[in-house]
């Protein structure tokens, strides 16, 4: 625990709680369509919604977080801040930044390209979203030979297409070129609430962006708490930028309940 204190935080008001998924949330699966909740993370968010405002930041699609999460009244944005939904998707439409919306067909074609190889690429999972999408090659039978098939495949089409490709642990994603991250999405999120207190909880590479502007946020006189969750692998910069560090997909959970466990005591 570093000296942000975590009381003084959640006695903020307004108060914003900020979640990724995958490796915070719900435990990495084999296959992307695999992911759960942690057991007993639904209803924790579900009394967290009454102290403050509570949103999901994710990767994926809005449609595909909100059905892992599928609790009402917590705003979901997905593809690393590229849309948002202020409630389930059933419930409210899901918004696309107007500055992605050029690049929806540039990034379609490139998944109609690898489509068209398919059959050539065993394990390979593409996993299209609105714009853009990610290609997963955890499965594949060799990674590194997977991993420069696909990217030989890739990097003339998606330069001459203006798109911009990004590497992670057996995944490629496809992305626009804008700077839109999940830095950009969580100041986004405080400056739309007027929030004074914000903790952010992620894991993974895309989840640094919102680690580092949470840092600039309390510069600016905010309450701010970054929660890293810790795997095997966790990037240094993660732990280095960090606030505060729970060990796997458990530790996060066991600190939820222990937040709204807190938030529902009185007062004094
Ligand atoms: O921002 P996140 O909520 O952490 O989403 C990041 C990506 O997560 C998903 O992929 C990862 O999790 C899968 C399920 O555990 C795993 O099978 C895959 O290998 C991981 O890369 C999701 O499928 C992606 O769309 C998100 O971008």
């Amino acid at each position: 625990m570093t000296s942000i204190d975590l009381a003084t935080i959640l006695g903020q008001q307004p108060l914003g709680l900020i979640f990724d998924i995958d490796g915070t949330l719900a435990s990495m699966t084999p296959t992307p369509d695999g992911a759960q909740l942690w057991p007993g993370v639904a209803e924790d968010l579900r009394r967290l919604r009454q102290y403050g405002h509570v949103a999901i930041l994710t990767g994926r699609l809005v449609e595909d977080g909100a059905r892992i999460v599928n609790v009402e009244g917590l705003t979901y944005i997905g593809t690393h801040g590229l849309e948002w939904c202020d409630d389930l998707p059933t419930q409210r439409s899901v918004q696309l930044l107007p500055e992605a919306q050029p690049y929806a067909e540039p990034g379609k074609q490139l998944f109609d390209l690898l489509e068209q190889q398919l059959s050539s690429l065993p394990g390979v999972i593409l996993q299209r979203k609105r714009v853009g999408g990610t290609v997963h090659y955890r499965q594949a039978p060799s990674l590194e030979e997977t991993r420069k098939q696909l990217l030989a495949l890739l990097e003339v089409p998606a330069q001459r297409l203006k798109m911009r490709l990004s590497e992670g642990r057996g995944l490629i994603e496809i992305l626009t070129p804008l700077t839109v991250n999940k830095g950009e999405a969580l100041r986004r999120y405080v400056q739309r609430f007027g929030l004074q207190g914000v903790i952010f909880a992620g894991d993974d590479l895309t989840d640094l962006d919102a680690v580092l502007e949470l840092r600039r946020l309390r510069h600016e006189g905010l309450a701010t708490m970054s929660i890293i969750v810790r795997h095997a692998g966790t990037l240094p910069a993660m732990l280095e930028h960090g606030d505060y560090v729970v060990d796997d997909v458990a530790g996060m959970a066991e600190l939820l309940h222990s937040i709204v466990d807190r938030l529902e005591q009185p007062r004094e």
